[in-house]
């Protein structure tokens, strides 16, 4: 793995949480995009070398929605950028972590993402993502 490529924060509400990002890290989100197949909307801020994630639920039996309503919103998970995702699930897999989804599936900015289970990486969910030729 190679960076943290970005930190995705569960919000309730992109229009709330939007200005109180803009004003904190004195940036504005450089894109938005709806991911349907997760059931989110994002916001994206770019930080320094890394990316700040805003995700809000599009539907009830979204992550975000479930996460939001057992634990508040705040941090969600964590993305490591991989310049190899295949060899990296395999990778993964080998040291007996468990995916989430068994083949990359599309994320949001370009990227093919696959998630790893938190309760076999100390709590944390982590994303793997790997930037797809445009
Ligand atoms: C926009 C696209 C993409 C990108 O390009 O960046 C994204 O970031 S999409 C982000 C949203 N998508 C996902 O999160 C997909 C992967 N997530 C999942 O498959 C599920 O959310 C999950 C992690 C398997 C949890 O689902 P489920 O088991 O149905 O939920 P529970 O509420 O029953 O949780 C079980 C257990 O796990 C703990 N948990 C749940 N979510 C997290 C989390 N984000 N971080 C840490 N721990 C988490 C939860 O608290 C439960 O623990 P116990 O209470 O101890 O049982
Ligand atoms: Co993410």
């Amino acid at each position: 793995m190679k960076q943290v490529e970005h930190i995705g924060i569960a919000v309730r509400s992109l229009q709330q949480a939007n200005p109180l990002y803009e004003r904190m890290l004195g940036l504005k989100a450089y894109k938005t995009e709806e991911v349907a197949s997760e059931g989110v909307i994002t916001a994206f801020y770019q930080v320094g070398e890394t990316k700040i994630e805003l995700l809000e639920a599009t539907r009830p039996d979204s992550p975000i929605a479930k996460f939001i309503d057992s634990r508040g919103e705040g941090i969600h998970h964590i993305a490591y950028g991989v310049d190899d995702i295949l060899a990296e699930m395999d990778r993964l897999r080998k040291e007996g972590f468990r995916l989430l989804n068994e083949q990359p599936k599309p994320g949001a900015d370009n990227k093919l993402v696959c998630f790893v289970h938190p309760k076999d990486a100390g709590g944390v969910l982590v994303e793997l993502c790997q930037e797809q030729p445009a």
